[in-house]
């Protein structure tokens, strides 16, 4: 792969798109805001999201998606999950014929209850081999500040999986394949939300037990779903199920444990939501998607349920502290 399109310069997007630079792939990034596109251009560094961060000479930025598109090998959507529909579909006409869509957003869609690899799917028109994920432990910043890290890019066609991988390997960022695109996107898609549980749970002052405890129940309650969905169980113990679980889960630079830090502490989803300057914080609105989805499968998922019901329908954190608890008594694999 010789040029790469990475449509969408907000934190992952542009880490990305470094990541691919430094691998010695030629990027080009579009910003839907040109004022991001002229900041890059002129300066070398994205002002809004990673303002320390001096991007290689290989990566240029536009804001015309046509020219972003054009003669790209891969085109890699880094836009939030609710609002990929939208913006493929505007991209559409400008797809280059055969290259490989890889999808960077951990969601899943409100109302059509689909995963980000069957949108894209959907409105290129292209067949499942076509389109790639990846996903991971990826903070961004922790990424663009060259920390090493390592991630998984799934895709039903391994051969292409694999020349994506050569794009984006480099000395700070080791990419796997894996051929369970269904398990990956959901790894990336739950663990938003049992990250946003686990910020509830610090924000309620409770330490190490409570958090292990949650992870543990949430991958268990993930792994269910999956099972539903016909994704591989061991695809939960890899990079984009365990791996992406824990780093979000702990971390204070994740958007979605801090947005539940901040609603444990006492704050408004309105405050959460104006504290986060813009930043998506995906688990928000993917609880309800995910829980919906459970539901229809018959998938006993209470921890999304319970931060679906915090986010949405105003519960206390602290009651649904009790409410976990108090469920039934059951066996452990059950
Ligand atoms: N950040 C991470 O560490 C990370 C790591 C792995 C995966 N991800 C996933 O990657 C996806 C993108 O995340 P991100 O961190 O890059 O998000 P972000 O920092 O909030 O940036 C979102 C980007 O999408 C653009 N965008 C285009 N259309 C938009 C619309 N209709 N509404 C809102 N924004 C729109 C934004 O443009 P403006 O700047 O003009 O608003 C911005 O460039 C998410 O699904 C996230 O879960 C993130
Ligand atoms: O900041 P978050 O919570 O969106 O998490 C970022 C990445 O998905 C971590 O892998």
């Amino acid at each position: 792969m010789e040029r790469v399109a990475v449509m969408g310069a907000g934190s992952w997007g542009t880490a990305f798109a470094k990541v691919l630079a430094d691998s010695g792939t030629d990027v080009v990034l579009w910003a839907r805001r040109a004022e991001v596109a002229d900041g890059i251009t002129r300066s070398r560094v994205n002002p809004d999201y990673l303002p320390d961060v001096v991007l290689p000479p290989n990566l240029a930025a536009t804001h015309d998606a046509e020219e972003a598109l054009r003669g790209a090998d891969a085109v890699v959507l880094g836009v939030p999950s609710q609002t990929l529909r939208e913006n493929l579909a505007r991209w559409r006409p400008a797809l280059p014929a055969g290259a490989t869509l890889v999808s960077l957003a951990k969601g899943v869609e409100l109302g059509t209850l689909k995963r980000m690899s069957e949108v894209v799917r959907e409105v290129a028109g292209v067949p499942e081999e076509q389109v790639a994920v990846v996903s991971g432990p990826n903070l961004a910043k922790e990424i663009a500040a060259g920390q090493p890290t390592a991630t998984v890019i799934a895709c039903t066609d391994h051969d292409r999986a694999v020349d994506f991988q050569q794009a984006c390997s480099n000395s700070y960022f080791r990419p796997y394949t894996n051929v369970d695109v269904v398990g990956c996107e959901l790894g990336g898609a739950c663990k938003n939300v049992i990250a946003l549980a686990c910020g509830m749970a610090a924000g309620l002052g409770f330490g190490d037990n409570t958090m292990a405890s949650i992870i543990t129940r949430g991958l268990a309650e993930t792994a269910r779903l999956g099972a539903a969905l016909g994704a591989d169980p061991l695809t939960f113990a890899g990079l984009a199920g365990l791996g992406d679980l824990v780093a979000t889960c702990a971390s204070p630079l994740s958007r979605n444990r801090s947005f539940g830090e901040r609603l444990g502490r006492g704050g408004t989803v309105a405050g959460a939501q104006e504290a986060a300057h813009g930043q998506v914080a995906e688990g928000v609105k993917s609880c309800s998607s995910i829980r919906e989805l459970a539901a229809r499968l018959g998938v006993d998922m209470p921890i999304t349920d319970g931060v679906h019901r915090v986010c949405h329908e105003g519960l206390d954190p602290r009651a649904l502290t009790t409410a976990l608890l108090e469920r039934e008594r059951k066996a452990e694999r059950q």
